[in-house]
């Protein structure tokens, strides 16, 4: 009984504290980035295939189980010491081969993937891009595009001796129209560059994301990263207005356009959003940016259940109404592993859930009366059952980290089994129980957290090591359980190496097959990140 009376002091201490002060601070929203991050794990080859692979719509739709058990190298040619001395030619002082250098580009952020490559290609410009891929092509070369490398499917590294195509100098801001707030850049600029360079003009990036320190324009473009603003801004297939785009053969697709409306033929830069660098390697991103708001809050909430987690929701979509800009969940595995590998304390007490809650407007005072009005609400109905506001800039920052960081925290507990799945809201926890009785005690931990705003769950699984028998009781079983209310395979990581066999779980099979026929016919010979995205019986 004391301990509820605390709790529901310290929310009307933020309460009153909203009122008193209802001028809420201007938040620069720099957030922690996972940079830095040592994995524990050893940096082996961990992905696996498992069976492929169920069509989500008819059975007569099912393709024959793949028996791969990994991709087949495909017959590129091996770099030769001519191959060097050409790109030697082309980029003085950019092209890598020593190893040591190249190693942080072999092996992927979670370090679960490695390739061996001989050789880094650091172009500055899209003519140095063209003229690579022109080479490449004609000399038979596999190619792997690569950003900051922050993926977590195995698609920006080699899988064998790809030679890499790093976007990492290809980092000037082009133009930037303040009247329309339409910014046009390389696509190898960091995105937390961009933000900051925003935010001096009043402008921010409709996309961030925790990796958002090191991860690059392009990369968010080729995977149409989605992260934790999607729900008020949407995804980049309607925040990008134009691409440059460099073809396999070397071409140069010219759609950087700039303009809100157009509608002249097939809107092609949308194929290459979310194509993971299988199509071409994009060179030059155009975005439509919102204005900074002027008034950021953040709330940090502790529920007892889902439902009163999900009912929250719903409450603080129709009493915050345009001013949300994020709704987050954790649950209390993530605040366990927040608390022990990182040292982050709870902010509240400790609640089976807890939930970040965004709000950006315009005006400070009325965005802090719909806060307290909302949060007034959400305990007197039993919703909640703690919480804190943040209204300076330290601790908004200190809040967001504990949604932020649980990739990071989660790396320093054993192996780590990610998935990247949409369903619709009201499942989301649904899929994290079940899959816990579906294991029983195999795993170490099964822990739940995500974008609930977006009805997409992140669930990762984590064991002392690499377990086949493990990994084998996960899946199918997580696909088919998600096929089975309609969900994706893949909300926001893409499918990169390690699910791009199971793609049939979510797409049927003539759209797989329409996306085998577009990749032929713009990559005919396959250079372009090979082992990726589609499946291997595509070949
Ligand atoms: O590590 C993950 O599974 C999720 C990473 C990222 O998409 C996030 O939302 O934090
Ligand atoms: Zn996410």
């Amino acid at each position: 009984m004391a301990g509820i009376f605390q709790r529901t002091l310290r929310l009307r201490t933020a309460l009153s504290n909203l009122s008193l002060h209802s001028t809420f601070s201007l938040t620069a929203t720099a957030r922690l980035s996972p940079v830095g991050l040592r994995s524990p794990f050893l940096p082996a080859s961990s992905w696996q295939f498992g069976v492929c692979c169920r069509t989500l719509h008819t059975g007569a739709d099912r393709p024959e189980p793949s028996l791969a058990a990994a991709p087949d190298r495909l017959p590129f040619s091996r770099i030769t010491q001519e191959d060097l001395a050409f790109f030697r030619k082309i980029l003085p002082g950019r092209a890598i081969t020593d190893t040591d250098l190249l190693e942080s580009s072999n092996v992927d952020w979670l370090k679960s993937v490695r390739g061996s490559s001989e050789v880094l290609l650091r172009p500055q410009t899209t003519e140095e891009v063209s003229q690579i891929l022109k080479y490449c092509n004609s000399h038979n070369l596999a190619v792997t595009p690569q950003g900051g490398n922050t993926g977590l499917v195995g698609g920006s590294v080699p899988v064998y001796d790809e030679v890499i195509l790093s976007t990492a100098l290809m980092n000037n801001i082009l133009t930037f129209d303040s009247i329309s707030g339409i910014l046009t850049c390389q696509a190898g600029c960091v995105l937390e560059n961009l933000s900051l360079y925003l935010e001096e003009r009043d402008y921010i990036m409709p996309l961030d994301l925790g990796a958002k320190g090191s991860c690059h324009i392009g990369g968010n473009v080729a995977t149409n990263a989605g992260g934790l603003r999607l729900l008020r801004y949407g995804s980049l297939h309607g925040t990008v207005l134009g691409l440059e785009v460099v073809l396999a053969d070397g071409q140069v697709l010219d759609c950087l356009a700039t303009l809100r409306k157009d509608n002249t033929g097939y809107d092609l830069k949308q194929l290459f959003i979310g194509s993971e660098g299988t199509l071409g390697v994009i060179t030059a991103v155009s975005v439509l940016c919102p204005r900074k708001p002027k008034s950021v809050n953040v709330v940090f909430l502790g529920c007892e259940t889902f439902e009163q987690l999900l009912k929250t929701f719903q409450l603080c979509r129709g009493m915050l109404g345009e001013i949300l800009s994020a709704y987050e969940f954790l649950d209390s595995e993530c605040m366990q592993l927040l608390n022990m590998h990182l040292k982050l304390p709870n902010p509240i007490s400790d609640c089976p859930f807890y939930v970040v809650i965004e709000t950006s407007g315009s005006d400070p005072t009325h965005d802090g009366e719909k806060l307290h009005n909302f949060l007034e609400e959400a305990m007197t109905s039993s919703l909640v059952t703690d919480g804190t506001v943040a209204t300076e800039d330290s601790k908004i920052k200190a809040l967001w980290s504990m949604r932020e960081r649980i990739t990071e925290a989660l790396t320093h507990d054993g192996f780590n089994y990610k998935y990247d799945i949409s369903l619709p809201v009201e499942r989301i926890y649904q899929l994290v129980t079940d899959m816990r009785e579906h294991l029983g005690g195999r795993a170490k931990r099964v822990v739940g957290y995500g974008h609930v705003g977006d009805g997409n769950l992140h669930l990762n699984i984590t064991s002392p090591a690499k377990d086949p028998a493990l990994l084998a009781a996960i899946e199918p079983f997580i696909y088919e359980w998600t096929a089975s209310c309609q969900g994706s395979i893949s909300a926001e990581h893409g499918l990169g190496l390690k699910k791009r066999n199971y793609i049939y779980y979510s797409k049927p099979r003539q759209a797989v097959a329409l996306m085998g026929n577009i990749k032929a016919m713009l990559d005919p010979k396959g250079i372009l990140n090979p082992y990726k995205t589609l499946p291997d019986n595509l070949k």
